[in-house]
């Protein structure tokens, strides 16, 4: 596996908790190396530091138990980024490290001052306080994109997923994140999964799925591109 450039693994020491045990050190998909996830900026979470350092908890972010589990994302750093489900910034601040213009795109108040605390440090962050159920009301501020993550909590993710296609480059990955909960809690995820694989299908080409256990448990990480019609 190939990670962005601007990611890497870090070693912390004792003090900074690395992933031995977590299936990361030695044994995952995704070992590029000893120690965690890391990307370099100013801490937004409390995560653990070494120098210019944080650790990216793969735990507390489903693009960071992607790229742990070793998926194909096709990240290679720099892209110009737009992230639904932006929350506080703690995966959001990560994808700042390393991409280009990023557009952190929010609807719940509360988490905003945290997620503009880390903007501070990094100004091609770009927080917005949208639904990203109507992307109409922040088409006229997003570029054209390389990559779209998307991991909101709420019912019809596909959906959001085809809406915002819009806004992806033609040759662009969608980085998505399913929770089947957020769908229905009464049904088994394998077939709340496969109903928003087919939801996606259309608008996307899925490239790549795999269960983001242990992380995140009834979580289905999603590699896809757009099609060819409707694309920037
Ligand atoms: C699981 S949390 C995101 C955590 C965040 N991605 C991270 O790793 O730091 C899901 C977020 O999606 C937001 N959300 C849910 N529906 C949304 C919508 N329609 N538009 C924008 N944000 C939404 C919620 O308010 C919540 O902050």
């Amino acid at each position: 596996m190939t990670l962005p450039d601007g990611v890497e693994y870090h070693v912390f020491g004792d003090s900074g908790d690395d992933d031995e045990g977590d299936g990361i050190e030695g044994d995952g998909k995704g070992d590029d190396g000893p120690g965690s996830l890391a990307t370099r900026g100013e801490p937004v979470y409390g995560e653990p530091t070494d120098g210019e350092y944080r650790r990216w908890d793969p735990h507390r972010s489903k693009l960071g138990a992607m790229l742990a589990l070793g998926m194909d994302t096709g990240l290679a750093g720099a892209e110009t980024a737009l992230y639904l489900g932006a929350a506080a910034g703690t995966t959001v601040s990560h994808v700042a490290d390393f991409a280009g213009p990023t557009y952190a795109v929010e609807f719940a108040a509360r988490p905003m001052s945290d997620l503009l605390d880390a903007t501070e440090s990094r100004p091609n962050l770009v927080p917005l306080l949208k639904d990203a159920r109507q992307p109409a009301t922040y088409a006229h501020v997003v570029e054209p994109v390389d990559v779209l993550v998307q991991d909101v909590a709420t019912r019809g993710q596909a959906r959001v997923a085809r809406l915002n296609s819009q806004f992806l480059r033609e040759d662009g990955r969608l980085l998505l994140a399913i929770k089947s909960r957020s769908e229905d809690v009464t049904r088994a995820p394998d077939d709340v999964f496969d109903d928003a694989l087919d939801d996606l299908r259309g608008e996307y080409e899925v490239l790549e799925t795999e269960r983001l256990s242990p992380y995140h448990e009834d979580h289905l990480g999603v590699v896809a591109r757009p099609t060819a019609d409707g694309t920037l």
